[in-house]
């Protein structure tokens, strides 16, 4: 059948990289959980995971019967939105380092925050709404979150020896919105409900091309790189980084490899986007050799907070890593 585009390739943002694609596969495939159990992703498609809010969650409806109380409202002045840890502000963890935040954080009812979608002008601050999936939504998005195919769900879950679902967060972006590229130590399977999202994964094996902050600095888990402006000098490894891409339309679940770097954007003029995604604990992990690379990962996160935890002072913790190593270990 005629695939007909929903999108353009004008509405995603360039980068100075390329990206194999993600592959899509229908939900009946036993394709899928062979790449969940490799720790790999994939596009599930044609499920009944979200198809209530697939079906029903437009930003019309959710404005309707998102509740009253107001909501959880980030807005930049960029279209990035670079999640920060306000946990990590505190002095001992930064000391002289100096610290923006990039983006504010306010509450607002749906009502206004879609008027102010409607009313957006370049110059005007960019919002992105995030609600958590919880009995403060109204009942009606209670009865569709309900009706999610949870057996498709909890039956991965299993199979996989994933942990326990810790939260469903249902996200209202703008166009254009782009959530820069980060790992969350959690399986994500992420639902696409309207509107289309392009989404660039790296394995965690790009850690050297990616350049995560410090782990006790507030962008903990975030890349340093500025996809729009690589500096090449700091981060000359960047352009190494192997890539994949898809673009995510509605009643999609891509499935997101815990570890795994991605970056996530609403297309340009393509209005105003709904995903909701299920986020679980990693499930137990015994040290399996030869060791896997986000395990690596997880070592190398350890071995950072122990030493700040000693030295105390943070720019005590990169000369004393690069007296271990320099002449030494090269
Ligand atoms: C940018 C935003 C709203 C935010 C601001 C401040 C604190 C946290 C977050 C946060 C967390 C998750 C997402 C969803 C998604 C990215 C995307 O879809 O944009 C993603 O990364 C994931 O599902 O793992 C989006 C956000
Ligand atoms: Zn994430």
């Amino acid at each position: 059948m005629c695939e007909e585009k929903h999108w353009n390739s004008s509405q995603l943002r360039r980068y100075d990289l390329q990206f194999e694609q993600i592959p899509r596969i229908h939900y009946t495939d036993p394709k899928i959980d062979e790449l969940i159990s490799a720790n790999k992703p994939v596009v599930i498609t044609g499920s009944n995971i979200i198809k209530t809010a697939r079906d029903h969650w437009t930003p019309e409806y959710l404005e309707q019967n998102l509740g009253v109380a107001g909501h959880t409202v980030f807005s930049s002045k960029t279209h990035k939105f670079k999640y920060f840890d306000d946990s990590k502000i505190s002095k001992n963890n930064l000391n002289g380092i100096e610290f923006i935040p990039p983006t504010r954080k306010c509450k607002m009812r749906m009502g206004e925050f879609m008027k102010k979608l409607r009313e957006w002008k370049p110059g005007n601050d960019r919002l992105y709404l995030q609600q958590p999936l919880n009995n403060t939504v109204g009942p009606l998005i209670v009865e569709d979150f309900a009706h999610f195919d949870w057996e498709y769900v909890n039956k991965r879950q299993a199979k996989h020896n994933w942990g326990p679902l810790t939260s469903n967060l249902l996200l209202i972006s703008q166009e254009g919105n782009v959530t820069p590229c980060h790992y969350d130590e959690q399986q994500n399977f992420f639902g696409q409900a309207y509107g289309y999202k392009r989404c660039i994964l790296f394995p965690p094996s790009d850690f050297e091309c990616l350049y995560p902050h410090p782990v006790f600095h507030p962008h903990d888990r975030q890349s340093m790189v500025d996809f729009d402006r690589p500096d090449y000098v700091k981060f000359p490894k960047f352009g190494n980084a192997k890539g994949c891409e898809t673009v995510v339309e509605p009643g999609d679940v891509l499935y997101i490899p815990i570890y795994w770097w991605h970056h996530i954007e609403s297309l340009m003029r393509g209005g105003p986007t709904v995903s909701v995604n299920f986020w679980f604990k990693g499930g137990p992990t015994s040290l399996s050799y030869p060791l896997k690379d986000h395990q690596k990962v997880s070592i190398t996160r350890n071995v950072e907070k122990m030493l700040l935890e000693v030295l105390q002072d943070p720019k005590e913790v990169g000369p004393l890593l690069r007296s271990m190593v320099m002449g030494r270990y090269s």
